[in-house]
């Protein structure tokens, strides 16, 4: 049949049976599930008790950018009470027309200090009275080889990255459990789906974060509490700059692959689109990342082929 007959054929076809208002009316659906999605993240965002940590910089920063806009009553957390002072006075000077917004309310603490995180918990929930999302997001990152590195340096990236994040969570959780309401996300990293030579702190805190908030998921689904985990690949922050190395001095390097990375501003629109949604475990990373994982666990053997021959690769290039 010629290519032009074959075309009347189907146009008859769909113009003489029902599959055009079908067609129109999957559409209407769809877009009307999209626009009624859109308005429940607005609304449950909108006035919402928001915590951020590591709120100083990078991910953090825009994330409190975007949820501000986004009507969050927010809670900035960091350890420089300046540059969240700086970062709410811009807030508050930005003109967002849309929602109502509110000024946020600074905390400092270091996530490395329980005691400190105690306190800073019950001055949120003072002041608020309750908390709707809390963001885990700040964190530290290392460059280092294993043999090199002190177990001092394993326990600060820990307890910046696992510890801290963990109390704060434990700290928070009994009053979203009364309130039978509440949203934890954790923001991991590819690095806790794989691991990849010369971050095995990084790696490790990451994957102990991604299981900790597996569990908590399960657990608190009685109490009808959301547990969202983010895992990001490369961003374009100060992360690679404020790594630490082996023998805990500062890398301060802005690694290629970070100044390569993602803008912050547009991880954070992800991340708020991914809380709005109630998504449950999100990875929000380019193909190869993506293929990584699932070659870690289909074919394992050769995924760690792979890391040996990029660690081989990086301590040959390390010694010459
Ligand atoms: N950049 C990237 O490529 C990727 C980043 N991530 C994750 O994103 C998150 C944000 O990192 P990013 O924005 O990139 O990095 P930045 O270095 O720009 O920001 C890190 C933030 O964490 C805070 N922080 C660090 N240590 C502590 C501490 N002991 N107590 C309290 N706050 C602390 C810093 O605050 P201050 O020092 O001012 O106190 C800062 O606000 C991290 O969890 C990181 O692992 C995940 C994947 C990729
Ligand atoms: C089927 C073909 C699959 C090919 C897979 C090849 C394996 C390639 C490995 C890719 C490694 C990607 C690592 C990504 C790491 C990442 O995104 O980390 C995010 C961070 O947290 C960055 O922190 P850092 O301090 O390490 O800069």
């Amino acid at each position: 049949m010629k290519k032009s007959l074959l075309k009347v054929r189907v146009m008859d076809f769909i113009t003489s049976t029902a599959i055009l208002p079908l067609l129109f009316g999957c559409v209407g659906i769809f877009s009307l599930f999209k626009l009624l999605q859109h308005m429940r993240m607005k609304a449950y965002l909108r006035n919402a008790v928001v915590i951020i940590t590591g709120a100083t910089s990078g991910l953090g920063r825009e994330c409190a950018r975007v949820f501000f806009a986004a009507g969050a009553k927010l809670v900035l957390c960091g350890r420089n009470r300046e540059a969240l002072e700086e970062l709410a006075r811009e807030l508050a000077a930005s003109r967002v027309t849309e929602v109502q917004t509110h000024k946020p309310y600074i905390v400092t603490f270091d996530l490395a200090d329980p005691g400190a995180i105690v306190a800073a918990t019950a001055e949120i929930l003072q002041c608020f009275g309750y908390v709707d999302v809390l963001i885990n997001n700040a964190g530290i990152s290392y460059r280092g080889a294993i043999i090199d590195t002190t177990t001092d340096v394993d326990k600060r990236v820990m307890e910046t990255n696992y510890f801290g994040p963990v109390a704060l969570t434990k700290a928070i959780l009994p009053s979203m459990i009364k309130r039978r309401h509440g949203h934890i996300v954790a923001i991991s990293s590819i690095q806790g789906k794989i691991s990849i030579p010369f971050r095995s702190a990084y790696a490790a805190s990451k994957h102990a974060t991604q299981a900790f908030f597996d569990c908590l998921r399960a657990e608190m689904e009685q109490y009808e509490i959301e547990v969202t985990v983010i895992s990001p690949g490369y961003i374009h922050t100060n992360l690679s700059l404020n790594a630490i190395t082996a023998d805990g001095s500062k890398y301060g390097v802005m690694d290629k692959t970070t100044a390569q990375g993602r803008r912050p501003m547009d991880v954070a629109r992800d991340v708020l689109a991914i809380v709005g949604k109630k998504k449950k475990d999100v990875i929000l990373a380019d193909l190869l990342p993506s293929l990584a994982i699932y070659l870690r666990t289909l074919a394992p053997g050769l995924f760690f082929s792979l890391m040996a021959s990029r660690a081989r690769k990086e301590q040959k290039s390390k010694n010459s």
